[in-house]
């Protein structure tokens, strides 16, 4: 039987697929749990190789030219880890295991060494490991189609839910650890109402002028019916630290007030509170409040 008196009380898992995916999609909610005493661990599939670059300065170290945007990209995230108080960052199998694989469709997607050719079960016991090692009660990824698509993206969603299974599994590589089960799986995802209303207020004080274009709901990852969301994070007091670690992923996204941009210079409104769909386990009555709500230690 594991020993679990070193552990914290709350421990919770994120699985992500590039240094840059956790700060937007649940920067406020790791603030949140680190400043309230849970155990927060990261798993970022890739270093992210394969980015664009937005300050013109950085542009040598892109992919077709020094090729250490992933090198500068792990520095990247450690930046934005300090400023949500996250000190738990990991890359699934080692820093470079598995490399960006670049949009749907791309070249990139063909390089053997690229996460979305990885073997899933392999790339599971990694992350088998690491559930075993931490015993987090939830685990938070995307959802089957990675948000928006991206091949990276939906590998992440393939490998933490294969590795959610094989964990549980006693007779699944007893040298990994003691089986675990996780409480509470969910999916990253955005209400309709609260993106369709984000949108409307930039437009409203104008600015939509703060970059040259502004994306359109459908552009952003994840956006669901309202009545799908299961859980509603109020991070608004965390709200400048996820600003603050966005900001740190600065060869991917640019950040003013309450609007961002990626390197397709499309902005988009920066939400501070944070959704999640439920898909493993016991929701609390009603749109819960609290990602732990019903687990015990
Ligand atoms: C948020 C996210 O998943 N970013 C990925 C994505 O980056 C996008 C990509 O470069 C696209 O071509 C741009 O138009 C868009 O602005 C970028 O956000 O894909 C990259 C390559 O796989 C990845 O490194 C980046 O983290
Ligand atoms: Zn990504």
């Amino acid at each position: 039987m594991t020993d679990r008196s070193h552990l914290p009380g709350r421990r919770l898992l994120l699985v992500h697929a590039h240094p840059d995916d956790e700060s937007i999609n649940n920067g406020a909610t790791m603030a949140k749990y680190a400043a309230e005493g849970a155990h927060v661990t990261l798993v970022t599939c890739t270093l992210g190789e394969e980015g664009e670059v937005i300050p013109a300065g950085l542009a040598h170290l892109a992919a077709d030219r020094d090729d250490t945007l992933g090198a500068h990209r792990i520095g990247e995230l450690s930046a934005a880890m300090a400023e949500l108080g996250v000190t738990d960052h990991r890359f699934l199998g080692g820093p470079g295991r598995y490399r960006d694989s670049g949009m749907m469709g791309a070249p990139q997607n063909e390089r053997p060494e690229c996460f979305w050719r990885a073997d899933v079960d392999e790339a599971a016991a990694y992350l088998v490991e690491v559930i075993r090692e931490v015993r987090p009660q939830v685990l938070v990824t995307y959802d089957p189609d990675g948000g928006y698509g991206h091949p990276d993206h939906i590998q992440a969603h393939r490998v933490a839910m294969r590795a959610v299974e094989l964990a549980a599994e006693p007779a699944f590589r007893r040298d990994l650890g003691d089986a675990h089960t996780v409480a509470k799986v969910y999916w990253n995802c955005v209400p309709r109402s609260v993106v369709e209303a984000g949108f409307a207020r930039l437009r409203e004080r104008g600015e939509d002028k703060l970059f040259p274009g502004i994306a359109s709901p459908s552009d952003v990852p994840g956006v669901v019916a309202d009545e799908e969301v299961t859980a509603a994070i109020d991070s608004s007091a965390y709200a400048p630290a996820k600003a603050a670690a966005m900001r740190a992923h600065a060869t991917q996204i640019a950040v003013d007030g309450p609007f961002f941009a990626l390197s397709n210079d499309l902005g988009q409104p920066l939400l501070a509170d944070e959704y999640y769909r439920l898909v493993r386990g016991t929701a609390a009555a009603g749109r819960e409040d609290d990602l732990f709500a019903g687990v015990g230690a």
